[in-house]
């Protein structure tokens, strides 16, 4: 059969996978294929058991999986046979060098744009969709254009904004979708094709367009302000607990305010995932490249608060449970970094982890989702860790439960029972603010949650 288009995406991850999965589903006739260097990762997108958890996600790779969708390990074959490239390998904090710990590793990426170079004998469209500091197209494009054959590149970056959990209605139906292009008459035929593909299902209003280093900034700039959000509630939670306010309360009538809004103001035990701790080091560290360096503290202040409120949660910990975890066994719910996902990247449970390990407690976890990506993160840790799929198992004999991951199923358990197996004096820390907590205070235990009263029975 004879497709339309011809679209390749290098990068068969998180945001590779469902992407370009949609892009499929939404226009059966273009064909789709995705490459990736990760031979195991391929066989899984061609497996019944995916590589990743993602609400709908199973059934839109069903639908389309070698109808115009195809996962490959051929790269080089990959970037022949197709004139739209995406580019969505990862950009993770560089971990070594000049910038390390701050800036992003491009090392993946440059390696992606040789490729391309080396295997090109046809006009490309190379879109970014990874996350990248701003003025990475240029670097892409000096990179593509030391070509001698006279292959032409045009560089487009069409950031992704969907969040894990939600992907796959983020994807079908998002707030936006942002496609920078250089402003010349290459540039904006570039960027029409891609256009012309969103517009195959997402309304003309909601396809934004802008020049390149716009594009490539707004990412940033959308996750720190995301990011912001919490750390700014979660800054207020600590107050509300010195205070008897209620933070959910305060967050109700603050974010009435239309100018403020209410989403993205639940206080917590500071937010993870894979992107805003990233994407802010990235920012911060691009401010101090150009010397602005207030600029960067400020930013930079998003990801303090972040910590010290995972730090201020085990603290809370240890003061409620008589200054001393040595030997008791706490219980986690949730490992995830949030509900709907088994990502665990920088979740900060691995934070509390770690830390309950240092206090030489005994950490007995409990996810959905997650069990298999917790073993992996804390393969190397020093201490009693015990993985159990049953959350009332994972809690028997506990002295303590710390939620740490917002899925609904620990709402809705009986904490009675919970109650009746636990150590006494018993407590629930409530990272999420997820629980009934008057109803396991009732029940017996003493209850913590973030930024409100604790319920206590001394
Ligand atoms: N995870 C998320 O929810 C979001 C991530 N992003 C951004 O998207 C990018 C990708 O993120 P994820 O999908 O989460 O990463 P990921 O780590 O899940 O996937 C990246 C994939 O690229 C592959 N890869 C690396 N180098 C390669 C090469 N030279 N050739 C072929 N494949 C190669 C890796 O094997 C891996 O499977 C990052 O820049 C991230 O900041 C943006 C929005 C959302
Ligand atoms: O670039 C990315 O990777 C993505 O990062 C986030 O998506 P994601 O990290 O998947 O999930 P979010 O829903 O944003 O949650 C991030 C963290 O903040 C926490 N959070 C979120 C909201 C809130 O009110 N309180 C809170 O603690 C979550 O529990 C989670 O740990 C953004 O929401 C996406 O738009 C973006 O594309």
């Amino acid at each position: 059969m004879e497709f339309e288009k011809n679209i390749l995406c290098i990068g068969a991850g998180y945001v590779g996978g469902p992407t370009m999965a949609m892009i499929a589903r939404q226009c059966p006739q273009y064909k789709v294929t995705i490459v990736d260097i990760n031979p195991e990762r391929i066989a899984q997108w061609n497996s019944n058991d995916l590589p990743i958890y993602e609400p709908g996600l199973d059934e839109l790779v069903k639908a389309t999986r070698n109808r115009n969708l195809f996962f490959s390990t051929d790269v080089e074959r990959g970037i022949r046979e197709n004139d739209i490239i995406f580019v969505s390998v990862n950009t993770p904090t560089k971990t070594f060098g000049t910038g390390a710990g701050m800036a992003a590793d491009l090392q993946y990426w440059e390696k992606t744009a040789r490729q391309i170079l080396q295997n090109s004998t046809s006009p490309k469209i190379v879109i970014e969709k990874s996350t990248l500091p701003v003025r990475t197209a240029q670097a892409m494009e000096r990179i593509l254009n030391t070509s001698r054959n006279g292959v032409r590149f045009d560089v487009l970056s069409n950031p992704e904004f969907l969040a894990e959990g939600t992907a796959v209605n983020d994807l079908k139906d998002p707030d936006r979708v942002l496609i920078g292009s250089r402003e010349t008459e290459d540039g904006l035929k570039a960027r029409d094709t891609l256009v012309e593909i969103f517009a195959n299902w997402v309304p003309r209003e909601k396809i934004i367009t802008s020049n390149i280093w716009s594009s490539e900034l707004s990412k940033l700039v959308s996750n720190a302000f995301l990011a912001q959000r919490v750390s700014s509630i979660n800054a207020i939670s600590a107050l509300c607990e010195k205070t008897e306010a209620d933070v959910t309360e305060v967050a109700r009538a603050v974010g009435a305010d239309s100018r403020i809004g209410s989403r993205f103001l639940n206080a917590s035990i500071g937010f993870g995932g894979s992107c805003f701790k990233k994407d802010i080091l990235n920012l911060v560290y691009l401010c101090r490249h150009y010397g602005l360096n207030d600029v960067a503290d400020y930013w930079e202040s998003v990801i303090k608060i972040n910590n010290y409120q995972q730090e201020r949660f085990v603290r809370n910990m240890l003061a409620a449970m008589f200054n001393t975890l040595a030997g008791k066994r706490i219980c986690l719910f949730g490992f995830a970094f949030k509900a709907n996902t088994g990502d665990t990247r920088e979740s900060p449970a691995i934070y509390v982890t770690r830390r309950l390990l240092e206090e030489h407690a005994e950490v007995v976890i409990t996810d959905p989702k997650a069990l298999n990506n917790a073993r992996i993160d804390l393969a190397n840790v020093q201490g009693k860790v015990l993985f159990v799929d049953d959350p009332y198992e994972a809690a028997m004999g506990c002295h303590a439960i710390a939620v740490m991951t917002e899925w609904p199923l620990y709402a809705d358990l009986d904490y009675e029972r919970l109650y009746r197996d636990a150590e006494k004096p018993a407590f629930i820390f409530d990272g999420r603010n997820i629980l009934d907590s008057r109803r396991c205070f009732e029940v017996g235990f003493n209850v913590f949650p973030i930024g409100k009263p604790a319920l206590t029975h001394f």
